[in-house]
């Protein structure tokens, strides 16, 4: 029988190994069935394109808690994991990294929305998101929006 696992040298960091990026990220819902999407400011990776709110994770953190965290930074609401529903996914290679980011929805929360970074926030129908330019990794979310809202 052969053991050639026992001595096996340990391996070099494989070619092609892609860095995972994980982010969380909601389209929140008004009483109109509207979505929420913020405009990435300047000066930051995909400026200008208009994005579902939310963020990456901080250590320890699970979806919800972060989420959650990020709408309060963000936006100034607050809201409960009771109130955040999964919808879909995106699974999306970046030139330096791969991005999964799940996408929840949301149709409850206390507080105005506010612009707490600065940034430009706009109200869309569904079926209109495709009118305003997102991250490659936004486009296939969109369908299951309209499927949701239309
Ligand atoms: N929040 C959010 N991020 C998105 C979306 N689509 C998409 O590709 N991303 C990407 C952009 C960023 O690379 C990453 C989001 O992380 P972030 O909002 O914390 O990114 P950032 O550029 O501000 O990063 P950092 O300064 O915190 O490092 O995911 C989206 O719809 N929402």
């Amino acid at each position: 029988m052969t053991q050639d696992w026992v001595d096996s040298p340990p391996r070099p960091p494989e070619e092609g190994k892609v860095k995972l990026t994980l982010v969380v990220a909601c389209a929140l819902i008004d009483v109109d069935n509207r979505v929420l999407i913020a405009q990435r400011p300047e000066g930051k990776q995909l400026a200008g394109l208009w994005e579902f709110p939310g963020g990456k994770f901080e250590p320890g953190e699970r979806p919800e808690q972060a989420l959650i965290r990020e709408l309060c930074e963000e936006l100034g609401i607050v809201t409960q994991e009771a109130c955040l529903a999964p919808l879909t996914f995106a699974s999306h290679a970046y030139e330096s990294f791969h991005l999964l980011m799940p996408l929840y929805i949301c149709r409850r929360w206390q507080g105005d929305v506010t612009p707490k970074e600065g940034q430009a926030l706009k109200w869309v129908r569904a079926n209109k998101l495709r009118d305003y330019p997102m991250p490659p990794a936004d486009i296939p979310l969109i369908p299951p929006l309209i499927d949701l809202l239309m």
